[in-house]
Order: structure tokens, then C-alpha cells, then sequence
């Protein structure tokens, strides 16, 4: 570990991805991340401007040695400013900006985004059927998301499908989005439900683990497993038909032991973990009281992933 960044922990975790969202508002209301019913009541914290994300992201670059940028949310392209964010960053030295969206705008934004410096972008996508897909993000445009993916391809950028199962709403969906993502070539992962948000504290009916999903396939094609990269939250595995995909398991088999996350929330909040159940006020922080928040930061780290009541879609899922 280079010794000029220090904060690190006993088993040798730094932080070296920041995941920022940009915004806790949703143009969707996913079932497993809006509480049903829940009405997006704005927090009276201020929000940050694009100059005090960008000064927040130097001053964590300055100790810790960011290799990459995700931005996230709530739905991050409802974020106005956002190629000249990309942009700033870029010329702060971090070369690997990653969004992560459910696509619904992306098909407006995309040129902008690509031409600012965006290297990479996960989109969600949990159905192809237009009455599940309905279903889960309440009432949502899925044919806007395919276009904003095809686009994406189109233009050559690097892209990802995520897909969170819910048992008996769209686990029949995962053979038809393996097949539709191998045809285009776009790897794919499939999620486990995450205890988060509303979900925290109920055991959930929904959930479908990572050998539930490894099944199902299997009942098509047979697969081998492959070795998870440093780092990743998703484990891969090779079908005998030339199809890859992956599964974020949580549950069944956390990531923990190497994780390099670290979030910034739309307030100016750090979370060392997607697990804490509180951040840490950053914004207006010397470079000694931030050296010191971090450190604190890290120490929220766990060695499995527990869960929190904060949402996804607060936190930067
Ligand atoms: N426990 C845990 N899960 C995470 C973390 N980051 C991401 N995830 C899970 O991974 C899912 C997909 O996250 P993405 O935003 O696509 O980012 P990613 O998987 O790190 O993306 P890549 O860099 O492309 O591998 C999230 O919805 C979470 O379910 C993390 O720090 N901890
Ligand atoms: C919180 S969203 C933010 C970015 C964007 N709105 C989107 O949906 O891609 C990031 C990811 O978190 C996932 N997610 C949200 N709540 C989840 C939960 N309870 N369990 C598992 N994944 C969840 C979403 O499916 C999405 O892939
Ligand atoms: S998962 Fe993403 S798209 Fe769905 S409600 Fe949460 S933030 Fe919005
Ligand atoms: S639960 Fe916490 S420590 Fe584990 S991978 Fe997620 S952010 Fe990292």
C-alpha cells in the first residue's frame, strides 16, 4: 500500500472508489427502495452546488488517492449540472467516472455525458415485460430505458444491466434479460434484495438468493463459476452458451474482506459503509478534521453486509 495515504484499516481496506449521489429524488418509485406509499418530502439540509461537490471530491482525492468516481442516487441524470460535474472531476485527475441509472433520460443526455468524459454506465433494468416492469418501478416508460440502452451501445461507451430479483414478481424475467443482454453482448448482474430502507427490519418473501438465480439458469445452459476481481461486488459466471453474467450477493456471499467504497450523500455526508446507520458531516472540514472524519469513516466498515434503515436511493445505492 503506498505509504502516502494512510488511512487504512487492520485489514487493509482503503478507500478508493467514491460513490457520490447527486440527488435523493427519483423520477421511479422501485418497490424494493420507496417505501409503498411514501411521499419524497425534501430534507431541510441544504443540497450541494456542483463547485462544493467538486471541492469535496479534491480534498478526499488529496488524502486517500481516488481511482474512481460512481454517480449514483436517487436518479443522478435528474442532476441538471451533471456534464460539468464529469468535466471537474476529469480535471481533478480521476479518469474513471462510472454512472450508475435506471435510465429513463438517458437517450436526451447521453451525448453530453459521453463527450464530458463518462467512461462507463450501469443501468437498471428489472423486467422486459412491460406489466412487470410497471409493476415494480410504479407505472414507468420501460421502452425509454431500452432506447436509452441501445443508444448507450450505439455509442460505444461501456455498459452494464442490473436487475434485482423479487421472488414470484420477476424471477421469470431472469432467462429472457440473460438472453436479451448476451444478444447485444452487455454483461449483466443479477441482485439479491438488500436489507435496506423499509426492508431493514422485515424478512422478505421476495428475496431470491444467489443459488436460486445460479439454478434457474442452470436449467438452461450449465455454468462454471469464475473468481471474484478485487474489489467487486459481483461474482461472474460462464455459461456453456458463450453468456456471462454475474450476481451481487449480499446475503448469500458478501464482499466485504476488500471493499474500497466509500459514499458521499447530496447533504455532504460521508458513509464508510452502505451498512452505517449515520454519516459524518464533511463539508466545510480542514484538511485535519476531514483526515479525521475519514478515519471514522472506515471504521464503519463491516465484515458482512448488515443492512441499515437508510434507503438506497438516500445512501447512493
Ligand atoms: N454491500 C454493498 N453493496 C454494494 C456496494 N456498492 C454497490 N453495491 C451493490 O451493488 C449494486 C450495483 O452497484 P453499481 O452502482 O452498479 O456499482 P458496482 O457494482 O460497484 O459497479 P462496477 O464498478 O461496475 O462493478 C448496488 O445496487 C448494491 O446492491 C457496497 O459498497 N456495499
Ligand atoms: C439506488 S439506485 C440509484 C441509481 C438509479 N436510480 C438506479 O436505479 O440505477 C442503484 C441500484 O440500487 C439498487 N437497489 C435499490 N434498492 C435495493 C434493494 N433494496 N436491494 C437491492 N438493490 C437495490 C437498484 O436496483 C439500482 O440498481
Ligand atoms: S432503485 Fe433507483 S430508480 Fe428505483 S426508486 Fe431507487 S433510486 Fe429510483
Ligand atoms: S457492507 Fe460495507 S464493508 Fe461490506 S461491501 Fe458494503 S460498504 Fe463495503
Amino acid at each position: 500500500m503506498p505509504a502516502n495515504y494512510p488511512i487504512q484499516d487492520s485489514s487493509g481496506r482503503q478507500f478508493k472508489t467514491l460513490r457520490v449521489s447527486l440527488t435523493a429524488v427519483c423520477n421511479m418509485a422501485c418497490v424494493y427502495c420507496v417505501t409503498p406509499g411514501a411521499i419524497h418530502t425534501p430534507s431541510a439540509e441544504k443540497v450541494l452546488t456542483v463547485e462544493e461537490y467538486l471541492s469535496i471530491i479534491k480534498n478526499i482525492h488529496s488524502q486517500v488517492g481516488l481511482k474512481t468516481i460512481r454517480l449514483t442516487g436517487g436518479e443522478p441524470l435528474l442532476f441538471k449540472e451533471l456534464p460539468v460535474l464529469i468535466k471537474g472531476i476529469k480535471a481533478l485527475g480521476i479518469t474513471d467516472i462510472k454512472l450508475t441509472t435506471n435510465g429513463l433520460k438517458l437517450l436526451s443526455v447521453l451525448d453530453a455525458l459521453v463527450e464530458a468524459g463518462l467512461t462507463s454506465i450501469n443501468i437498471s433494468l428489472d423486467a422486459l415485460d412491460p406489466a412487470v416492469f410497471r409493476n415494480i418501478t410504479k407505472n414507468q416508460d420501460l421502452r425509454a430505458v431500452l432506447d436509452g440502452i441501445e443508444a448507450a451501445r450505439h455509442k460505444g461507451i461501456a455498459i452494464k444491466i442490473n436487475t434485482v430479483v423479487l421472488r414470484g414478481v420477476n424471477d421469470h424475467q431472469i432467462i429472457p434479460l440473460l438472453e436479451y443482454a448476451s444478444a447485444r453482448n452487455i454483461p449483466i448482474r443479477f441482485l439479491e434484495l438488500m436489507k435496506m430502507g423499509y426492508l431493514h427490519y422485515n424478512e422478505s418473501d421476495y428475496f431470491f438468493g444467489m443459488d436460486d438465480i445460479v439454478e434457474k439458469i442452470s436449467s438452461v445452459t450449465s455454468v462454471a463459476k469464475m473468481d471474484r476481481a478485487p474489489s467487486n461486488t459481483a461474482t461472474y459466471w460462464q455459461t456453456s452458451k458463450g453468456m456471462v453474467f454475474g450476481v451481487i450477493a449480499n446475503e448469500s456471499e458478501p464482499f466485504c474482506s476488500d471493499c474500497n467504497r466509500l459514499r458521499l450523500d447530496s447533504y455532504g455526508k460521508i458513509y464508510g459503509c452502505i451498512s452505517a446507520s449515520e454519516g459524518i458531516q464533511i463539508k466545510h472540514q480542514s484538511a485535519e478534521q476531514l483526515s479525521f472524519s475519514l478515519q471514522n469513516a472506515l471504521a464503519q466498515k463491516q465484515e458482512y453486509f448488515t443492512g441499515s434503515e437508510i434507503s438506497m436511493k438516500h445512501l447512493g445505492g
